[in-house]
């Protein structure tokens, strides 16, 4: 462990510091490590979020993306009606916990209260699941790129790190969203979200708080599978060459990346084991070995493709050293919210499908899923 041993106080110390380092003619590589206690803090969040069998329920859809989903099946984006949602997610039976080990929160679920008065937050506590906050300002466009994007929130970031956790929150989301066109990813576009991801994470683990690393690279265009393998490596890698350069710690940390998938319009098609040996090759060139969980988004895939796809990823015959698993959003809500409907009489119906791909997505991670099984319709 980093850090052991290390003087406490200003300056280098006197053992471990290399002379000739933090002269004026080279760079500084001087850091003091977190101390042990955080260090451990952080890092026993992480395993407990990605202990096996167990993935992350991403229920912290921003207010425009909840009207989304609210308007598919005819609902109104009131903060009532996202109230009630929270609380059909969150008042899922106990058995929830076998596959759920955390939940990301919207800012306004935080504070929001079930019918009888109980904090929604505590419905996630009583069922051991740790709660988690996206603390990300949304996206916002690079001015003059060729329609490239980074992600803004930074400012009073640690003082709202430091609220969140007194609020019973110990991991944190932040996504940044890179795209593959033509001439882009820019070189631009790529330094600029890996910083500010490297940053957001700094600052999560200065207030105890696991963040866990989102950069997503889309999945629109028509490239195809090699092509969105070489972007998420070369994007991986920048990622985690700027959380060294923050001295991030690493294994208090979590990355939330896409799978590796052919654009949506792309007209080759490939096999989810394809899918499976394109992500675990670009994660095994970048991701070190250190961080002890990779939690996958599902980026507008089916439920059913996005468990087929994860259970590919943890069966394909590649090194893997660290957890695999689901921070699923669309891929664990669209049958809730299609089985729900905004209707009271229908919350079972909702919280019973919820289960289903809990359980799926479960099975994915250890490599266990057989498709269809929880629905019973075979994949085609
Ligand atoms: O509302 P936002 O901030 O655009 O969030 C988009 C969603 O993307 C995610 O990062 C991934 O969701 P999906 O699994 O649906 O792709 C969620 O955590 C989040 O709710």
């Amino acid at each position: 462990m980093g850090g052991k041993g290390k003087k406490k106080g200003k300056g280098p110390p006197e053992s471990g510091w290399m002379p000739g380092f933090g002269t004026k003619a080279t760079m500084s590589t001087y850091f003091q490590y977190p101390t042990p206690e955080l260090q451990e803090e952080l890092k026993k969040i992480a395993q407990a979020i990605v202990v096996p069998g167990k993935g992350i329920l991403a229920a912290d859809e921003s207010t425009g993306t909840m009207g989304k989903r609210l308007q598919d099946i005819g609902v109104e984006n009131t903060e009532e009606n996202r109230r009630k949602y929270r609380q059909l997610l969150f008042s899922t039976d106990a058995a929830l916990s076998e596959n759920i080990s955390g939940v990301i929160l919207f800012h306004e679920t935080l504070y929001q209260k079930a019918d009888d008065g109980t904090p929604l937050v505590s419905l996630l506590e009583k069922r051991g699941i740790i709660p988690g906050i996206k603390v990300d300002k949304g996206v916002v466009p690079l001015f003059g790129s060729d329609d490239e994007c980074t992600t803004q929130g930074l400012d009073d970031l640690a003082q709202r790190c430091a609220q969140y956790k007194k609020d019973g929150c110990h991991f944190a989301k932040w996504r940044c969203v890179i795209k593959i066109g033509r001439f882009t990813p820019s070189y631009q576009a790529i330094m600029e979200n890996a910083n500010v991801l490297a940053r957001y994470a700094s600052i999560c683990q200065s207030q105890r708080i696991v963040p866990i690393v989102e950069p997503e690279v889309l999945p629109d265009g028509e490239h195809d599978l090699d092509r969105a393998q070489k972007v998420t490596e070369i994007v991986l890698a920048a990622v985690y060459k700027a959380l060294s350069d923050h001295h991030v710690y690493l294994e208090g940390t979590l990355l939330k990346p896409n799978m590796v998938t052919a654009g949506m319009a792309c007209k080759k098609t490939y096999t989810p084991m394809d899918i499976g040996r394109a992500t675990c090759t670009a994660l095994l060139r970048t991701v070190p070995a250190a961080v002890p969980g990779i939690t996958f988004l599902s980026g507008g895939q089916s439920e059913e493709e996005a468990s087929v796809n994860l259970n590919a990823i943890n069966t394909v015959d590649i090194k893997r050293p660290w957890v695999l698993t689901f921070s699923y959003g669309r891929a664990l809500q669209a049958s809730v919210l299609r089985a729900w409907a905004g209707k009271n009489e229908n919350i079972t119906a909702g919280q019973l499908e919820l289960l289903k791909r809990a359980k799926a997505n479960g099975q994915a991670s250890l490599g266990k899923y057989v498709g269809g099984s929880v629905t019973g319709k075979k994949k085609k």
